[in-house]
């Protein structure tokens, strides 16, 4: 069973008088990736920094493992590894020497351990190579597994895709499943765009002006794909089916001739009917699944400038 790894229970955070976290509630579980996403000044970093102890928090609690960051810190932080800022390398060693030094910071870390996350994060290649001459993109895997040497039960990663190109991304991608799949690490990813760490992630949560404003999964629920289809409706009489549909709650768009109404799946026989009823001539119906990014645009205001 998956235990949780992270617990943030009612978390406030008031910087003057200005309240920058306004309760925030969010649990991850051991070998599941989170996609913390929000715009520019959500509070995503001040959310992080409470998590990782950077910061007092001003209300409320967070749990690493069940262990309180406040009351526990050290229990808590040892069950953490995270990326906060730029990854501290040193570009003169290798990469292999980068993680040894590392690792003479914590107790226990063998040289088989750093084998592992070498493998892990897919550097087998390069880690004689002086980091110095290494891409953006293997700075960040050493990065990770610099943060998971120790075995943290929780990764946090804040904006990893940050000035990575695609191919990058998908990199970053690859291996954050692996290590929640094969490490049962749980992972926290931030980022202010949903669409470069979507696929990555099994659960999303969005942030804005320090609350959640929506959690839903990434995979495998039938429940949330039906939710918020769009519908577009090819019918004779647009303008008189567009009050009927209308009159009954549904959100519509008009589109040249077209209607555009957002229904849930199993609500579109129905919508067909009444049409049908009422003597509209109904010529199409062609569902369009609405994607997160459209959704998170809508959620936020499509305020994403990066
Ligand atoms: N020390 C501080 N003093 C006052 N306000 C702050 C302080 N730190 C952060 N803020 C404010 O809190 C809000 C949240 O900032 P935060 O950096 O957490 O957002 P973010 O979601 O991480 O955004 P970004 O993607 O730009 O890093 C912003 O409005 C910011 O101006």
């Amino acid at each position: 069973m998956s235990q949780v790894a992270l617990e943030l229970k009612n978390v406030k955070k008031t910087i003057g008088k200005k309240e920058i976290i306004k309760g925030l509630d969010l649990t991850i579980n051991q070998g599941e990736v989170y996609g913390f996403i929000g715009p520019n000044g959500a509070g995503k970093t001040t959310t992080i920094r409470m998590v990782v102890g950077l910061m007092k928090l001003s209300g409320g609690d967070i749990k690493i493992l069940g262990k309180s960051i406040q009351s526990e810190y050290k229990e808590a932080a040892k069950n953490i590894g995270a990326i906060v800022e730029n990854p501290e390398l040193y570009p003169f060693m290798t990469g292999w020497q980068n993680l040894m030094h590392y690792a003479r910071m914590y107790e226990g870390i063998t040289k088989e351990r750093i084998k592992e996350v070498v493998s892990l994060v897919g550097l087998e290649k390069v880690i004689n190579d002086k980091v110095g001459k290494y891409s953006l993109g293997m700075r960040q895997r050493l990065g990770v597994a610099q943060a998971i040497l120790h075995k943290p039960a929780l990764l946090i990663l804040d904006e990893p895709t940050n000035g990575l190109d695609p191919a990058g991304i998908r990199e970053i991608r690859d291996y954050i499943r692996d290590l929640a799949v094969k490490d049962n690490v749980a992972v926290m990813i931030s980022s202010h765009l949903l669409s470069e760490i979507e696929l990555m992630c099994d659960r999303i949560g969005i942030i804005q002006q320090g609350e959640i404003i929506q959690e839903r999964s990434v995979r495998g629920d039938d429940e949330a794909e039906d939710a918020g289809l769009k519908v577009i409706l090819d019918v004779e009489q647009s303008v008189q089916a567009e009050e009927i549909l209308k009159e009954s709650g549904l959100t519509v768009e008009k589109e040249s001739d077209k209607l555009i109404v957002e229904l849930n799946r199993k609500d579109i026989p129905n919508v067909v009917k009444q049409l049908i009823e009422n003597e509209i001539l109904v010529y199409g119906v062609t569902p369009v699944k609405a994607t997160l990014e459209d959704q998170f645009l809508e959620l936020t205001g499509g305020n994403v400038i990066g």
